[in-house]
């Protein structure tokens, strides 16, 4: 299996060389060259059988000669032992014909363990195989930063820095990522948005020598790995209400594109999924986009869904790439045309997205209502995410049975989801000394030599 870049330029790697590379030299992001299918008989195959054997069976056809079988099985084992529920991503009912797929049992309480678990442990393996050193920058609106650091802590090949909006992050979020005492962990609160701390991080990986000098890697999205691990549920949660002999819907809380992402590259796959439901909050791109078929950025608005204040959605690249059948030179012109503003999709690659994904929006009222309805009429409390998720799911409902993705626990937002519904979401036990611990971060400019500066005094 070889991976190219959604610009065309890059060279092909492997699944190790993909991982560890991070964002293409090209700018793009690398996408497998094939996506394997699965067979009806296949899929059947997975009712009954535990997340870990799934996620062998789903992703060893991606990762090529990385690791044998038994090294594979050893590491999807550890990444998922220390979660907090025996399925993994249990799915709870919430109406006749609405699931919700709880992705925050993981240890930092959101989706993002997912992915973040399985890669800490195949970069250990990669990098004690070859004896580097890596220095991993990250981005973060809140969740990616804290799995990060939760996966990467105390590693000794691994410095780990993650930038996140200074004052835009839930306080749990913050202290997940303040409060690490490991030495390799450095949280660098940026006086800007998500957006400018994603393109601080790309601008990193496109200076070369900065790149090479400290040995650069990636754990956002922009790595093929942790969109692999997240088709792993669409699996699960479809296989469990009936698939391959029945279709399955999703609805996705989405900001960076990645989860939703990862329903398609399972819909490629050979997963029945019907319809592929974008929920954003009011900071809506990907909604007007599949509406309009113009991709335009407006600023950045802080919303009770901190989490999808995103503007620039790094995977809608790799949708773009499908969506103009793999022209890398047509991607990288529309890249390029969104520095300054935005792009118009042509015709073809627009009925494309259209026919691949549904959308809608939440408002800030909307998703508040959401949390307050869901906890009375089924128990359920919702964080801000997947209340989008829910709220926008209602609009879609049909025949075919719809999940919502949870992708985040409601403790990681006690303070909007107690203004919404009056209940006091608690930590787990073992988080309930956060508050007391002593956090640890660098505030910095939202200038690339500021934290270029940063990153190579610490290392
Ligand atoms: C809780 C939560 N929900 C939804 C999202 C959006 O996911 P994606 O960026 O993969 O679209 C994020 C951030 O990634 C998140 O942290
Ligand atoms: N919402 C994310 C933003 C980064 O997304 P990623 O999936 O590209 O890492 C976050 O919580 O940090």
């Amino acid at each position: 299996m070889r991976y190219i870049s959604t610009r065309g330029t890059a060279p092909a790697l492997t699944f190790e060389e993909a991982m560890l590379t991070g964002l293409a030299r090209d700018g793009g992001l690398y996408v497998p060259e094939n996506i394997p299918t699965l067979t009806a008989a296949q899929i059947a195959d997975m009712a009954g059988k535990s997340y870990e054997d799934v996620a062998f069976a789903v992703m060893r056809p991606f990762i090529g000669d990385t690791f044998s079988d038994a090294q594979f099985r050893e590491l999807i084992a550890k990444a998922y032992a220390g979660f907090g529920h025996a399925a993994r991503a249990p799915l709870v009912q919430l109406a006749p014909n609405h699931f919700l797929l709880e992705l925050f049992h993981g240890p930092t309480l959101a989706f993002k363990d997912f992915a973040m678990q399985l890669i800490g442990q195949m970069f250990q393996a990669a990098l004690s195989r070859s004896g580097d050193r890596v220095t991993i920058v990250g981005a973060t609106s809140g969740d990616t930063g804290s799995a990060a650091i939760e996966a990467f802590r105390g590693l000794s090949n691994v410095d780990v820095f993650i930038l996140f909006p200074h004052g835009r992050v839930s306080e749990v979020q913050r202290r997940q990522m303040t409060t690490p005492s490991e030495s390799n962990v450095h949280a660098l609160a940026v006086d800007g948005d998500f957006d400018d701390c994603q393109a601080a991080v790309k601008d990193m990986f496109n200076d070369f020598a900065f790149r090479e000098d400290v040995k650069l890697a990636g754990v956002n999205s922009i790595n093929w790995g942790r969109v692999l691990a997240q088709v792993v549920y669409y699996f699960t949660a479809a296989v469990s209400l009936g698939a391959p002999h029945r279709e399955v819907s999703f609805t996705v809380p989405t900001g960076n594109f990645g989860d939703i992402f990862a329903g398609y590259i399972a819909k490629k796959m050979g997963l029945p999924i019907a319809d592929l439901v974008v929920a954003t909050n009011r900071n809506d791109i990907l909604h007007r986009t599949l509406e309009t078929g113009a991709y335009t950025k407006e600023g950045v608005t802080p919303t009770i869904s901190p989490s999808m204040d995103i503007q620039v959605s790094s995977n809608f690249e790799r949708a773009l790439f499908y969506a103009y059948g793999g022209d890398g030179a047509t991607v990288a012109a529309q890249m390029d045309d969104l520095k300054s503003g935005g792009f118009e999709i042509s015709q073809g690659a627009y009925q494309m997205l259209q026919d691949t994904f549904k959308s809608g929006r939440a408002s800030e009222e909307d998703t508040k209502a959401m949390i307050k309805s869901c906890r009375a009429d089924s128990g359920e409390l919702l964080c801000p995410h997947s209340a989008v998720g829910v709220h926008v799911a209602q609009a879609h409902l049909g025949a075919t049975p719809m999940v919502t993705l949870a992708t985040a626990h409601p403790a990681k937002f006690p303070d909007a989801v107690k203004d919404a519904s009056g209940v006091v979401a608690p930590l787990p036990p073992r988080m309930a000394d956060l508050y007391d611990r002593p956090e640890r971060v660098t505030r910095v400019a939202n200038d690339l030599a500021a934290l270029q500066a940063v990153i190579k005094e610490r290392i």
